[in-house]
Parts: C-alpha cells; sequence; structure tokens
C-alpha cells in the first residue's frame, strides 16, 4: 500500500511540479514511452505518482483516491462544493498563479463596473430578447460571484477552451476565465470590469481529508510532508 500523489500529466503546471518536488530531494518522473501517462517517485519510499488532468485531481482527492495532489486553488474551488470539508491546502508552490476574472468587449465604453454590467443586462434583453450570455468553465465560481456583485439577468453558456473567442463568435456577449499576461484577453479585444477579479489562483499542494489510511501509510505520509513543507 503506498501514498498516492496527484500531479497534472503534462505542461507547464507538470514540469514546474517536478521542479518544486526535486527541489526538496524528492524526485517525480515519467517512465515508459513519451505518451505513457506512467510515473514514479524516487528518494523516499512509499510514494506513488499518479499523472492526470489538473481539473480532475480535486474530484480524486474529494473521493479519498490520492492522498496528495497538485493543482490550482481556481479547479479546487470550482469542482468541489464544500472544499475545506474534502481537501487541505498544504503549500501554495509559487508558480501557476493566475487571475479568473470576468470581461467584456472593450468597445463597451459604458460598462466598467458590475453595477454598469447589471444595468448593460437589462437593456440587453430588452433589446434582444434573451440573456445577455457569458462564457466560462466556472460555472460555480462565476454564478456565486454574480449573486454577490448582484447581476442576476445573465445566462452562462460552456465554453471548456478558447472562451475568449466566444465574444468573437458571438456565441456569448462577455466571458469569465484564467488570465495570466493578459495577452489573450487583449488580443480579443477584451477588458477586465474594474471590480472583475473573482478569484487569485495558484498551482497549490493539496491533502485529502477523505483518504483513508494504514498506519504505514500515515508514517510515510508525516514522513513525506515533513521534508517538502
Ligand atoms: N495562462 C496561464 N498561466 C498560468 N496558469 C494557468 C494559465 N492557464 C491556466 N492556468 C492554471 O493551470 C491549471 C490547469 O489549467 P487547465 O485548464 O490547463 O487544466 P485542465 O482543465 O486539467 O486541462 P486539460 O484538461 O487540458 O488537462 C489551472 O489551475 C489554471 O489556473
Ligand atoms: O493571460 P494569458 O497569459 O494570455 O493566458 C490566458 C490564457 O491561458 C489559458 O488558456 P490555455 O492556453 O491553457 O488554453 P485553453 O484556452 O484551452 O484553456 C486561459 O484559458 C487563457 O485563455
Amino acid at each position: 500500500m503506498t501514498i498516492k500523489l496527484g500531479v497534472p500529466s503534462k505542461g507547464r503546471l507538470m514540469e514546474k511540479t517536478f521542479e518544486w518536488f526535486g527541489a526538496r530531494g524528492i524526485t517525480l518522473l515519467r517512465t515508459g514511452s513519451d505518451r505513457e501517462y506512467a510515473g514514479a517517485v524516487e528518494g523516499i519510499d512509499g510514494v506513488s505518482l499518479v499523472l492526470l488532468s489538473a481539473g480532475e485531481i480535486p474530484r480524486e482527492l474529494a473521493a479519498g483516491r490520492l492522498h496528495l495532489g497538485v493543482t490550482g486553488t481556481d479547479l479546487v474551488r470550482e469542482k468541489l462544493a464544500l472544499w475545506d470539508q474534502t481537501v487541505e491546502p498544504m503549500a501554495e508552490l509559487g508558480f501557476g498563479h493566475a487571475d479568473l476574472i470576468l470581461a467584456v468587449p472593450r468597445a463597451w465604453i459604458d460598462v466598467d463596473t458590475l453595477d454598469d454590467l447589471d444595468a448593460a443586462a437589462a437593456s440587453f434583453r430588452a433589446a434582444h430578447g434573451f440573456r445577455m450570455r457569458i462564457a466560462t468553465k466556472y460555472h460555480r465560481l462565476v454564478r456565486d460571484f454574480l449573486k454577490s456583485g448582484g447581476v442576476a439577468d445573465y445566462a452562462l453558456v460552456d465554453s471548456q477552451g478558447a472562451t475568449e473567442g466566444t465574444v468573437a463568435n458571438e456565441t456569448a456577449e462577455a466571458i469569465a476565465d484564467i488570465t495570466s499576461s493578459g495577452e489573450t484577453l487583449r488580443a480579443n479585444h477584451l477588458k477586465v470590469l474594474s471590480d472583475g477579479l473573482i478569484l487569485n489562483s495558484q498551482a497549490t499542494l493539496w491533502r485529502s481529508r477523505k483518504a483513508p489510511m494504514t498506519d504505514q501509510e500515515r508514517v510515510t505520509l508525516k514522513e513525506l510532508t515533513d521534508r517538502l513543507l
């Protein structure tokens, strides 16, 4: 029986996570061919590496199938309703920084705040006969944010990628997505509302509150976290 550590299976998050563990004397590596999602942990016994999509790590932690996992704050808050009852943040890793924001077309010169958006939403509905559409993959976070901001007259449109393109493609009027450098927003003629920051996110090491452990696994987990934190 081993402690299961979930890490994003590709891209920037995987590479930076490998570096972060490596700097603490724990080597994470992919094994097998380039395309095989198999991995190993060196430098400590009793820990196995599970490579999977960053978006699936919250669910696996909550289900207790992973003991530890690395993924963004945004994905944990979005995917887990009562996130603090199922997972515990152990360390912010200092990379994967991104802001979840609400943005509208730059051409909407009268819309700079949530209050303005609320007013624009009402006139949009009156003019078009349907609700202003906001494209996002962060349904829970956006709904909660708009509720607390007093905006109600909108419809969410699901967008799992290239979300900033939905406005030019006329499938949405506004978007809520992650931004880092701001390049993608600029290139798609969008601007962030002045009070449109929904969440600051970064890559974080999480511990499952739900994963069952044997006494030996408990000892291994303690040894691992002592070395990492
Ligand atoms: N441009 C960016 N800069 C920094 N971090 C980002 C950026 N885009 C996304 N992230 C972060 O990276 C993490 C993974 O996001 P991503 O959407 O790629 O995961 P995913 O849904 O698992 O993707 P996939 O299904 O393609 O594996 C999230 O926590 C997100 O905040
Ligand atoms: O502010 P920037 O530095 O331009 O980064 C923001 C972009 O990065 C992410 O997309 P990603 O490249 O992961 O592709 P996706 O559209 O498939 O999510 C995110 O969804 C934004 O589109």
